[in-house]
């Protein structure tokens, strides 16, 4: 029986174990496919738009809970921008907006009015219970790791250029304009793994803690995924 500690990984290893985990991006879901090659009839993109609102939504309330448990003010200064990226600032006709205004924008390009999505009443259960998970998490764990579970965005850049390459092509009706949202977040989401990674690469540095930041990638991956499993479902025309 071998009782020696495992080694732990040094920071490039650990990066590329990190990286690796990509394979269960959700850019992989049978309904992501689908979307982004032109399968999806209005009904459906309309309902994925009014669902992902949801995590939307979600994300700069999940960010202000983890900035509330960083004691240290120079990461509150870098990652209270996550949240101005999202709620946006100033007038909501101006550059600074929001991810939240360019979505809503998103949902008017494909046919929902600012008043139907804003209800969320097309939110189907599973993705209500998956938002909230990520919140739920977001709030209780230590703030590396709630800041570790936000390095899908590793793997965001593809799916958002998968859109803007696809989207025009296969679903002319909508109007380009309303793009927007995904062209915004391919430079903001490597400014935040920039700053994700250098967290999670400096705190997790025991062949326990590497694995324990791999299962929390590992649960986030989940969450999106089920999100697509339950859109899915409740989306099928
Ligand atoms: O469209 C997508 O597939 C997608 C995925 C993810 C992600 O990987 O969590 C994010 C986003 N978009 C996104 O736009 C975004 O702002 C974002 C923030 C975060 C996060 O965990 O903090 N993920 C994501």
């Amino acid at each position: 029986m071998n009782l020696a500690t495992p080694e732990a990984w040094s920071a490039v290893q650990f990066e590329a174990q990190l990286r690796a985990q990509g394979a269960g991006y959700h850019i992989h879901h049978p309904f992501n496919v689908r979307l982004n090659a032109g399968h999806c009839r209005p009904e459906e993109i309309r309902c994925w738009v009014a669902n992902r609102f949801y995590y939307q939504l979600c994300i700069p309330r999940k960010d202000a809970a983890i900035m509330a448990n960083m004691p240290d003010r120079e990461d509150r200064r870098l990652w209270v921008q996550r949240i101005l990226d999202h709620d946006g600032s100033g007038d909501y006709s101006g550059s600074e907006a929001g991810g939240i205004e360019a979505w809503t924008r998103l949902a008017e390009a494909v046919g929902l009015s600012r008043q139907e999505l804003q209800s969320l009443r097309h939110v189907v259960p599973g993705v209500r219970f998956a938002c909230d998970a990520y919140l739920n998490f977001a709030r209780q764990a230590p703030w590396q790791e709630a800041v570790c579970s936000s390095l899908t965005e590793m793997f965001a850049p593809q799916i958002h250029k998968d859109r803007l390459a696809s989207w025009p092509l296969h679903y002319p009706w909508i109007e380009a304009e309303g793009l927007q949202y995904f062209r915004s977040r391919i430079p903001l989401a490597s400014r935040d793994v920039e700053h994700g990674l250098r967290v999670t690469l400096t705190h997790f540095t025991t062949a326990a803690q590497q694995q324990r930041a791999l299962e929390i990638l590992r649960f986030k991956l989940d969450i999106l995924w089920s999100m697509l499993d339950a859109i899915e479902k409740a989306c099928r025309p």
